[in-house]
Parts: structure tokens; C-alpha cells; sequence
């Protein structure tokens, strides 16, 4: 699904954020992203959905060179990503159903069936009594896991998710896991970026190390 060729990441003057880096993620694969703050976890998502150019080397995504494809390859590419970042990036000014609807709105053409799917959506993270709040209102935590089920509910072949845990309590946790798992096991392939060992560290799932822009090491959990 992913693959990373001698990818290098420079930041004006000369912050290198990542340096040569090259693995790759299979199809299917839950695959967890550690290290410390700036390390360059959230820079390799970047990269992966095209948010960010590499300043070196190759970044293929479902067999696409991601950053020579454009227009509406691009664009067909992009729709089965789902990203959830770590500032949210919510529409402020519009409610719950809303923000999560509009990841919806290519591929669920009935109303009536995106309402059904956001009602779904809310009711795993249990945010079932927010559907009608504007985003502003919401707690961190509370906009956290609406960005995380605006991520999923397109059933996207690939999500990518930077710190889904970090304002939340454990059930909390266990709840967006448990919906991460769920859109794993129905075939995503999912890239989770975290510093919360309770979620990498269950299970026997990748688990690769940045350290000041490097591949520290790889290996799975559960050892
Ligand atoms: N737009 C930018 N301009 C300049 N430097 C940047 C930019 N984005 C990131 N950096 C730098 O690149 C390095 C890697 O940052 P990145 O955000 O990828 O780290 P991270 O591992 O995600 O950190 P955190 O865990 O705090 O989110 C850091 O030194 C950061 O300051």
C-alpha cells in the first residue's frame, strides 16, 4: 500500500525532519509510528497523503507515484484516503454531523444513508448527544474523535491518523481503537502516528521508531 524510497524531508534553512528514509506497509497492515516530539512522524503522514513533497526520493501509494500524479488521478487517489490530523483542521463554524458528512458526500450519494453512517459513527465514540453541535463548542477530546470518525467514514483503503489518543481517557481509547480495528479488519490499511504505549504496545502490529528524522527501529508489538 505504501512505499517509501530514500525519502528526505528538509524544512528551510536546514531542518532536516526526515533523512533517507525507506520501508514499506502492506496492504492491510496496522502500523504504528513512534518517537519523541519532532522526531517526524507527523511530516511522514504529511508525505503520505501528499500534503507534503519529499525533497528526495519516491513515494508510491497504492502503486501511484503520489507526487506525480495530478488533477483527477489525484484526486480519485486522495477520496480513498482518510486522514485525521493532529489539530483536527474541523470547519468550525458547522456541527458534528456536518464535518463528518462531508467526507461522505462523493461516495454516499443518499442523505438518508450518510445520516444513518454519522449516527453509527457517533454512537461507537460516544458522541451520540453532539450530532447537532457546531465543532467550536466541542472539548479537545471531543474534536479529536470527530476527526477520527470523519477519517473513517468513507471507508477509505488507507487511513492515517496523528495522535488519536492523546486527549482522551482510557475507555475513550479503548472506543477509538476498537473503531480502528474495526475498519482494519474491513480491509483498511491504517497508519497510526502516537506516543501512547497502551495502544502500540497491545497486539503484535508494526511498530516503527523515528528518532531526529531516522528509522530507530522496526519491529512488532506484543515482544
Ligand atoms: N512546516 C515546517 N516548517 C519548518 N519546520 C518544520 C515544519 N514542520 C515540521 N518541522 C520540523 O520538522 C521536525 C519534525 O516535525 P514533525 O511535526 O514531523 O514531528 P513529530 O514527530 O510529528 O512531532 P510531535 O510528536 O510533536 O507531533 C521538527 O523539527 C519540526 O520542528
Amino acid at each position: 500500500m505504501i512505499e517509501m524510497i530514500k525519502v528526505s524531508r528538509t524544512y528551510a534553512p536546514n531542518i532536516k525532519a526526515l533523512s533517507d528514509i525507506s520501508f514499506s506497509i502492506e496492504t492491510g497492515e496496522m502500523f504504528f509510528l513512534i518517537g519523541r516530539s519532532g522526531a517526524g512522524k507527523t511530516t511522514l503522514l504529511k508525505l503520505i497523503c501528499n500534503m507534503e513533497t519529499p525533497s528526495n526520493g519516491l513515494i508510491e501509494v497504492a502503486g501511484y507515484n503520489i507526487n506525480t500524479l495530478r488533477g483527477k488521478n489525484l484526486a480519485h487517489l486522495r477520496q480513498k484516503i482518510g486522514v485525521a490530523y493532529q489539530d483536527f483542521k474541523l470547519l468550525s463554524n458547522r456541527t458534528v454531523a456536518e464535518n463528518i458528512a462531508i467526507a461522505m458526500e462523493v461516495s454516499y450519494k443518499n442523505p438518508r444513508a450518510i445520516r444513518h453512517r454519522v449516527r453509527d459513527l457517533l454512537e461507537q465514540l460516544q458522541l451520540t448527544d453532539k450530532y447537532d453541535t457546531i465543532t467550536s463548542e466541542l472539548s479537545r477530546g471531543e474534536q479529536q474523535r470527530v476527526a477520527l470518525a470523519r477519517s473513517v467514514a468513507n471507508s477509505p483503503r488507507l487511513i492515517l491518523v496523528d495522535e488519536p489518543t492523546g486527549n482522551l481517557d482510557a475507555s475513550t481509547t479503548e472506543r477509538v481503537m476498537s473503531l480502528l480495528t474495526r475498519s482494519n479488519k474491513a480491509g483498511a490499511t491504517i497508519v497510526i502516528a502516537t506516543h501512547d504505549a497502551s495502544i502500540y504496545q497491545q497486539g503484535t502490529h508494526r511498530i516503527m521508531e523515528l528518532r531526529d528524522g531516522n528509522i530507530h527501529s522496526l519491529t512488532r508489538g506484543g515482544r
